[in-house]
């Protein structure tokens, strides 16, 4: 079989060079050997500026104003960062959105959270191809608690739709936690629709982010979301363990107390009272001091998304995607491999996953090859798309090698 490897190039080069976010490519911190970078989803690049923000750290803040920089802005840090995480990606007003600890602690004291202010509620509603980090903690908590979990299995290739959770929820049901962009398929939940039906049934949602944060349009308040939280590594270019944001809406401060009770998620921080009283709003999320070094590169990618917006960086993104999909319909589908992702770009995140058994065996290969893509069991191939750091060229490129060890004869 012939692949049209410089027609596909080409095609690229002329989306490129039509692609009115192209230039801020340049901003990104570029990679010796790296062909493709298609794992964005997983770790996105850094960005230039934020050497210059790491170095500067140390020797302003840290270095020149030492613990004097607590008071001056690193009490206010969690909550004026996450503000900003509301502001330019969140659809949220300011006052609740937190940036602290991990996805997976976050979660855990959300749905601790969520499921103790209902404690005549016995269940909770999850999906059994979630993230493994969402199905782990709501097993903890669901042993730690006495409550039972309700699964929903989404088909294959999919995520779980209304129909779905209408079925799943009932008067018994505290939470439903799903993924609004599932981590496998890449497909993107129905939001409104699935938050609507779970309040129906009087019970609370919340949504993992982590996929979604920075490459899909969100609108939490106007969707009346209850909890939310992601992470900051993919699509915010955080880098690796940076800390992750939770999302509580403010109609919800009152009711909820979270189970890690630290000193600075504490009313008066500094008065080492005798007994823990949470501080008021989104603050008493926070448990031990949070992670301000962690903090500093998702700003330059905060700074980026807020110049650029968000619509465009979703446009760039279901462009990329789209062409991602054309290049598998053409080279790829001849060696069966099949889209695992949905071809209608409405419901389409950021990434774009390939099916074929021998794709674990090729995602070996491509990584030494510098097309860096990542690979999911059972024989997902994910193609990460990140839009302002990622090009059509580096597209076409990557499943062009993709299909050229595929088309080789194998053992
Ligand atoms: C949907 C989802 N939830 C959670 C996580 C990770 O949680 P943590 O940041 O705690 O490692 C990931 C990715 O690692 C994810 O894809
Ligand atoms: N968080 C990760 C890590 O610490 C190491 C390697 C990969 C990751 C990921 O982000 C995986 C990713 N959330 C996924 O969707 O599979």
């Amino acid at each position: 079989m012939t692949h049209d490897v410089a027609g596909w190039a080409a095609r690229a080069a002329e989306l490129d060079a039509a692609d009115p976010l192209a230039p801020y490519r340049d901003a990104f911190i570029s990679s010796d050997g790296v062909v493709a970078y298609l794992d964005g989803n997983s770790l996105g690049r850094p960005l230039r500026a934020t050497r210059d923000r790491l170095s500067g750290f140390v020797d302003g803040p840290w270095g020149d104003r030492l613990i004097r920089a607590w008071d001056e802005e690193w009490m206010a840090a969690p909550t004026e960062l996450g503000d900003t995480v509301a502001r330019v990606c969140l659809g949220a007003a300011p006052g609740q959105t937190v940036v602290a600890d991990s996805t997976t602690v976050l979660l855990y004291k959300l749905v601790r959270a969520a499921v103790d202010a209902q404690p005549a509620r016995i269940e909770i509603v999850v999906d059994t191809d979630n993230f493994p980090t969402d199905r782990f903690v709501v097993e903890g908590v669901a042993a730690e608690r006495g409550l039972e979990l309700s699964w929903i299995t989404p088909e294959p290739h999919a995520t779980v739709t209304p129909d779905q959770v209408r079925a799943a929820v009932s008067d018994r049901t505290a939470l439903v936690l799903l993924s609004h962009v599932a981590y496998r398929s890449g497909q993107i939940a129905d939001l409104p629709a699935i938050t609507e039906i779970a309040h129906d049934a009087g019970a609370l949602v919340l949504w993992d982010l982590c996929h979604s944060v920075g490459s899909v349009e969100l609108a939490l308040d106007e969707h009346r979301v209850d909890l939310a939280v992601g992470c900051t590594y993919k699509y915010l270019n955080g880098g690796p363990g940076a800390p992750a944001f939770a999302y509580l809406a403010g109609r919800h401060h009152d009711r909820v107390r979270q189970p890690i009770q630290g000193w600075m998620g504490a009313a008066d921080v500094f008065a080492m009272a005798e007994r823990y009283q949470p501080a008021a709003g989104v603050r008493q999320l926070i448990s031990g001091t949070p992670p301000i070094v962690g903090m500093l590169p998702m700003r330059d990618m905060l700074a980026l998304i807020d110049e650029v917006g968000m619509s465009a960086v979703r446009r760039k993104s279901v462009a990329l995607t789209a062409f991602a999909v054309e290049i598998a319909d053409a080279l790829l589908a001849p060696y069966d491999v099949r889209l695992a992702s949905p071809r209608d770009p409405s419901v389409r995140g950021s990434h774009v996953t390939l099916d074929h058994p021998d794709l674990r065996q090729v995602t070996a290969e491509l990584w030494e090859r510098g097309v860096i893509p990542d690979f999911r069991p059972p024989h997902g191939l994910r193609i990460g798309l990140s839009p302002l750091s990622t090009s059509f060229a580096e597209v076409a490129a990557g499943l062009s090698v993709v299909a050229e060890l595929l088309s080789r004869p194998r053992a």
